[in-house]
């Protein structure tokens, strides 16, 4: 079984709601991926977005833009690299499903096979490609099936009719947009964010997970009441960026990591 499916009914056995952080790897450099991935199960995170730089992040708001430029600017972080750090935190004990988050572009520079090739050995159990839309993936989906990695489609409150028919072929989670525009830390959602959420539901038996805008424990704990899962992204990488200056020194790195888990702790309820 996929490890997000199994993530999922061990969820549904203990009612609790998914928290699943995204990061950038290679932010502030590979290595440190690595401890903050540890980090992030220790603080109880139950599967985690292994986001992979990009040099031209349409759909990311100002604080993941800056996370993707930290990254980039140690020298080229390659679709290769976020999978060796997926790789290097599976081997140091991490039991989290990772599900690898990257524009289309890197992967067809890569090929599609060898992509495969590659994230099949490599305990990656979740794909999501924000600017794959369903119209266009079908050669990508079905090598995604046929390596019993989950296809993670995106829908948005705008997606209307479509909802439907993304949500029929969606795999691990549907991950439904909290709001329009870009990836950032919001105090307010769509207006329609309930019965959009409840079409979506409606709509697939596969569990569905919130993101954009999340960034306190009363958010989760909202969308909790309608969601298997809830993503939180920039918040997390703003708690990052503040504590880059520890991160980087051998002498407060620990303490840095401290204040990540004490963070992401608190969003998981166990703070
Ligand atoms: O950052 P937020 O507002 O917490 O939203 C999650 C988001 O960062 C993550 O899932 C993501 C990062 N880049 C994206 C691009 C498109 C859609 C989603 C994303």
């Amino acid at each position: 079984m996929n490890a997000i499916d199994a993530a999922f009914q061990r969820l549904r056995e203990e009612g609790r709601t998914a928290l699943i952080p995204f990061v950038t790897i290679g932010d502030p450099d590979l290595t440190t991926s690595v401890d903050i991935i540890q980090t992030l199960e220790q603080a109880g995170a139950d599967m985690v977005e292994l986001g992979v730089p990009y040099s031209d992040p349409l759909a990311d708001g100002p604080v993941i833009q800056r996370a993707s430029e930290r990254a980039l600017s140690n020298g080229r972080v390659t679709l290769a690299d976020v999978i060796e750090v997926a790789d290097q935190a599976r081997t140091a004990g991490v039991k989290l499903p990772f599900i690898l988050f990257s524009y289309y572009n890197p992967i067809l520079q890569f090929g599609l096979e060898r992509f495969f090739d590659l994230i099949i050995t490599k305990g990656i159990s979740g794909l999501i490609i924000p600017d794959l839309p369903l119209e266009e993936d079908a050669e990508l989906r079905a090598m995604a099936e046929n390596a019993d990695i989950h296809l993670i489609p995106l829908v948005a409150p705008t997606s209307n009719d479509r909802v439907t028919r993304i949500a029929a072929k969606a795999r691990g989670f549907v991950y439904c947009v909290s709001s329009l525009g870009v990836t950032g830390v919001r105090a307010d959602f769509h207006k329609g964010i309930d019965e959009f959420l409840a079409t979506v539901r409606s709509a697939t038996t596969t569990p569905i997970a919130v993101g954009f805008g999340i960034s306190n424990r009363e958010q989760v704990e909202r969308f909790s009441k309608q969601a298997d899962g809830v993503i939180v992204g920039s918040a997390i990488v703003r708690k990052i960026e503040e504590v880059v200056p520890l991160l980087q020194s051998p002498a407060t790195k620990k303490d840095g990591l401290e204040q990540i888990r004490q963070f992401v702790s608190e969003l998981s309820g166990r703070g």
